[in-house]
């Protein structure tokens, strides 16, 4: 179970500030999903949370400060699944995921049973099961998207950080992924942060919307409140409708503009 909170926190590349005052808490088995247009600043402000691109203000796990925690510590709190992850291709699926246990294992020391279970009930999990001997290199593009997501679980952090996990998907492995990771929250209390592009998907499943745009928070709050047609025109440049599901979520659907 792990709260996150982002106390005015700013991503930046050297001098150059991609996200700026964004301060947001994501308690213990919450979903939040940052959204926003194309280099809206969404990647960076997730890798500031790993740890990768330099940040100011503070990050914080259960109240501790990310930058007080080890190398290894981070590696066991934080799990992050990159938007374009650059995979060794001639792992197989298997091999790939276990690289997952590294932070649960002592220095050198090979993996145990326990970790192969946990891998191999991963792997099932995302439907990988028959795939599980095939070289990276051999799979489709949704597959591979699958396998990163097989080592992001078999780390079993507390905090999991998928950037756009469901890019590739069709629309069954999209809503599977996320269902799985929906049940990780609800049943193991793992905190998930995403990016999401898909507006409709975010809304069913996140509970928490942060919508930047040019690097600044412009909307944050609960899908109905983020979700708004005059939100979505403003900030996106696109013509939308806001429907509803016959269960009451919300649906953002793209209106092709009418000739005049
Ligand atoms: N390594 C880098 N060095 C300098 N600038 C960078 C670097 N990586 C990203 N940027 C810039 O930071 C800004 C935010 O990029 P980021 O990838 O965070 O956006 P995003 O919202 O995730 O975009 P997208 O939806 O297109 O993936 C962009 O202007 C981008 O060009």
């Amino acid at each position: 179970m792990t709260a996150l909170d982002l106390r005015d926190v700013r991503a930046r590349y050297g001098a150059r500030v991609v996200a700026d005052h964004v301060s947001v808490s994501v308690e213990p088995g919450g979903w939040l999903a940052v959204i926003g247009p194309n280099g809206a600043g969404k990647s960076s402000l997730l890798k500031a949370v790993v740890g990768v691109v330099d940040h100011d203000g503070d990050i914080l796990l259960d109240g501790v400060s990310l930058s007080s925690l080890t190398h290894r510590q981070r590696a066991r709190a934080v799990a992050y699944a990159p938007q374009t992850p650059q995979l060794p291709d001639r792992l197989t699926v298997t091999d790939y995921a276990l690289l997952g246990r590294t932070p649960h294992l002592s220095p050198l020391a090979r993996e145990r049973r326990q970790d192969l279970a946990v891998v191999s009930t991963v792997l099932d999990r995302l439907d990988l099961g028959d795939l599980a001997n095939r070289a990276l290199q051999t799979l489709s593009g949704g597959e591979r998207q699958r396998a990163v997501l097989a080592r992001v679980l078999a780390q079993e952090s507390g905090l999991l950080l998928l950037d756009e996990p469901t890019t590739g998907l069709d629309i069954g492995h999209a809503q599977a992924l996320l269902d799985l990771v929906d049940r990780l929250r609800r049943e193991e209390g793992a905190t998930v942060v995403t990016t999401l592009h898909d507006l409709t998907l975010s809304a069913q499943y996140a509970s928490q919307l942060l919508l930047l745009d040019n690097g600044k928070v412009v909307a944050q709050g609960t899908p109905a409140e983020v979700l708004t047609r005059g939100n979505i025109e403003r900030h996106y440049s696109a013509t939308v409708e806001i429907l509803h599901t016959t269960h009451g979520d919300i649906v953002v659907a793209p209106a092709r503009p009418q000739p005049h």
